[in-house]
């Protein structure tokens, strides 16, 4: 059974990960996911500089997966770039940096700063942060993330990609690829970011479970499955050429089977990565090739896609 990817001019040894902004905040988780069976490491969404993020409680476990409103905590841009210097790009695991700038101009420095240094490490541009206050979730504005892009491609002279949040109308899938499409040298779309600003409300306490925004926050885990299946299969459809990473409700290898199936290149894995640690990597990928054993295929591109319709 062969779970490998090729995408990015690389061949990466499975098709699992982390999603950013879970277990890859510090160098020592960093290197700890890098050490797991996944096969790639991707980075804590880093803005220029070094944040805090919001007051806690802003993270809670739920029977169905999580609520978060971390508001961007992260070592700041330069701590991010110094592990790219010295990751080890031999392992044939990719190194991505998710970028999550507070303006364009940000977005745009980091970008540069990025591209001088001529590293491998690829960026994963997040358009859909939606637990910084007062900030809303760039992708939703398809102006601003239509002039956005325009900005990337001239800071950034390499392939890049973007977190996109979900999106829940025909109309806004077409919008949005209309933009996207627009961009050869932005090679992938990760869909999807939580799904913004839901409420979890504790009926013992009959108080809310975090405490920024008055209990917004991003929902993960099998929440948000479905919602994060239609947006991989819609722009795996309207995207031609570029690459799709799902994301979203991934917890065992019949998730991430259905993320391929729907068009998927790789796939992510944040509620269930916080709570279960690295080891849920090789857990999903052996269930995922035992899946795939059973249904007689022998590799990712034997069904990737291939979603019937009725
Ligand atoms: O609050 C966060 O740090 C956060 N939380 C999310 O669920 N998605 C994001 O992109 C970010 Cl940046």
């Amino acid at each position: 059974i062969d779970l490998s990817v090729t995408w990015l001019g690389q061949t990466m040894p499975g098709c699992l990960y982390n999603a950013s902004g879970v277990w890859c905040r510090e160098e020592g988780e960093l290197e700890a996911l890098h050490a797991s069976a996944a096969a790639a490491v991707i980075t804590k969404s880093a803005t220029l500089t070094p944040r805090d993020g919001n007051p806690e409680p802003r993270y809670c476990r739920t029977p169905l997966g999580s609520i978060n409103s971390m508001g961007l905590p992260n070592r700041g841009f330069d701590y991010y770039l110094d592990y790219a210097r010295r990751y080890r790009y031999g392992s044939g695991k990719p190194l991505f940096l998710s970028l999550s700038g507070l303006s364009l101009d940000d977005n745009c420095a980091m970008l540069r700063r990025l591209a001088e240094e001529g590293l491998p490490a690829v960026p994963e541009v997040n358009l859909s942060c939606p637990n910084v206050p007062g900030k809303p979730q760039l992708g939703y504005d398809f102006a601003a993330t239509a002039e956005a892009l325009e900005a990337f491609d001239a800071a950034y002279s390499g392939l890049y990609g973007v977190k996109l949040p979900p999106y829940f109308d025909p109309a806004h899938f077409a919008a949005m690829a209309e933009i996207l499409n627009r961009h050869p040298r932005l090679a992938f779309v990760t869909c999807i970011n939580s799904i913004g600003n839901g409420l979890v409300v504790d009926i013992d306490s009959e108080a809310v479970v975090i405490k920024p925004k008055d209990g917004l926050g991003g929902l993960g885990g099998d929440y948000v499955l479905p919602t994060a299946l239609a947006n991989v299969r819609e722009f795996f459809r309207l995207l031609p050429g570029k690459d799709v990473v799902g994301c979203g409700g991934v917890k065992s290898g019949r998730e991430a089977f259905m993320h391929i199936l729907a068009g998927a290149r790789a796939v992510q894995v944040g509620t269930c990565l916080y709570h279960e640690g690295p080891g849920a990597f090789s857990r999903i990928a052996g269930e995922l090739a035992m899946l795939m054993r059973v249904k007689g295929y022998r590799s990712l591109d034997a069904f990737r896609g291939r979603l019937r319709t009725l």
